[in-house]
């Protein structure tokens, strides 16, 4: 048998938010220029986790390209709650701060959802705070979790208006699944939101002109649970042993999504490649919603970001 050739166009999303954080510095030099408001963004990272630290070293490093402030505060895994919190009340108190970032995921003995909704929500660049899940629920402005913000951002760039389409999201985390639904069904599309209870997924799959999958299992979603023509988000960032069996018994590891790639892009019309696909758009949304955040706190409406690559 011979392999299919695959036939959809691999979103470039690392170019494209290349773009967008090219977008967002001129933006907020302008903001400085006009305001002398210089938006900055505290990461707080709480013990050793490799994939964090790497996830926050790209972050520190685009914010700064970004003509942004940026301060990192890294504490040890020991680190208590409450020596937590008091970080985050001093955060929240300093007006050269506009976003606040706790990577998740903290230490079992810290209560996540107590330590979110500690961040005051003009500052959540992360939009998981109640108050911003609340607002994007009933279509208020707030802040919007970067990566399904990203997610809506290449699917307006790729398809234009998604009126009318049928979008399933596979997963249902307040951080992914959720916000996705709420951000398409925003867009009016038809949305239908699958998780590990879902009876017969590929068959809801296969019924969807958009499918995000955003499930933490990799290359869950195969070929023929696409829809021929459809535009596929893939999410998911996994790390599996290297392919070479010497380098996987040193340990070496490659990063795949949630999707089967080669077999889904035989399918789809469009779809997501990982790495840069919806990653890098995590990151330089995080800089939009610091930008954002930054103009809210001095009364200023922000430029539109939105622009094809
Ligand atoms: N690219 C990026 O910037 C980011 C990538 N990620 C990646 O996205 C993925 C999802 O992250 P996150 O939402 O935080 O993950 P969670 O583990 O919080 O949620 C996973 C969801 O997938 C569902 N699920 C699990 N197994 C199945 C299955 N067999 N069939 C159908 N649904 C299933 C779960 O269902 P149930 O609720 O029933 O348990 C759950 O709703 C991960 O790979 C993560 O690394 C996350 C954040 C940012
Ligand atoms: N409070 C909080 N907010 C988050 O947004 C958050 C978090 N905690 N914890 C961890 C997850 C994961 N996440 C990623 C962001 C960018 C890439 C990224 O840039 N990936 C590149 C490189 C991937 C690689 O090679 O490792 C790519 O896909 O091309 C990956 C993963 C944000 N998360």
């Amino acid at each position: 048998m011979t392999a299919e050739p695959a036939r959809a166009t691999s979103i470039d999303g690392k170019a494209f938010a290349a773009g967008l954080v090219d977008r967002v510095a001129a933006a907020a030099s302008r903001l400085e220029g006009a305001h002398g408001v210089k938006p900055g963004l505290a990461v707080v990272i709480v013990g050793e986790d490799p994939a964090s630290q790497i996830y926050v070293r790209n972050k520190g490093e685009t914010t700064q390209r970004a003509g942004m402030r940026s301060d990192t505060h890294r504490l040890p895994d020991t680190t208590s709650q409450e020596d937590l919190l008091l970080l985050i009340a001093a955060l929240n108190a300093d007006a050269g701060i506009h976003g606040i970032l706790v990577q998740l995921p903290l230490p079992a003995h810290i209560d996540s959802s107590a330590v979110l909704d500690a961040i005051s929500p003009d500052k959540d660049v992360d939009g998981f705070h109640v108050v911003n899940a609340g607002r994007l629920a009933v279509g208020l402005p707030g802040l919007v979790p970067c990566t399904p913000l990203g997610c809506l951002m290449l699917l307006k760039a790729e398809l234009g208006d998604l009126t009318g389409l049928n979008a399933v999201v596979v997963g249902r985390s307040n951080i992914v699944g959720k916000p996705m639904a709420q951000l398409l069904l925003g867009e009016s599309c038809t949305v239908t939101i699958a998780h590990s209870r879902t009876k017969d997924l590929p068959a809801l799959c296969r019924a969807a002109d958009i499918l995000v999958a955003a499930v933490g299992r990799p290359e869950m979603v195969r070929g023929d649970w696409v829809k021929p023509g459809a535009t596929v988000i893939d999410v998911g960032i996994n790390r599996v042993p290297s392919k070479d069996p010497v380098k996987a018994a040193e340990g070496k590891t490659r990063v795949v999504g949630d999707v089967a790639f080669d077999e889904a892009a035989a399918v789809a019309g469009r779809i997501t490649p990982v790495p840069r696909g919806v990653g890098p758009m995590t990151i330089a949304c995080l800089l939009a919603n610091t930008y954002t955040a930054a103009c809210r706190s001095v009364g200023v409406e922000p430029e539109s970001l939105d622009a094809s690559i």
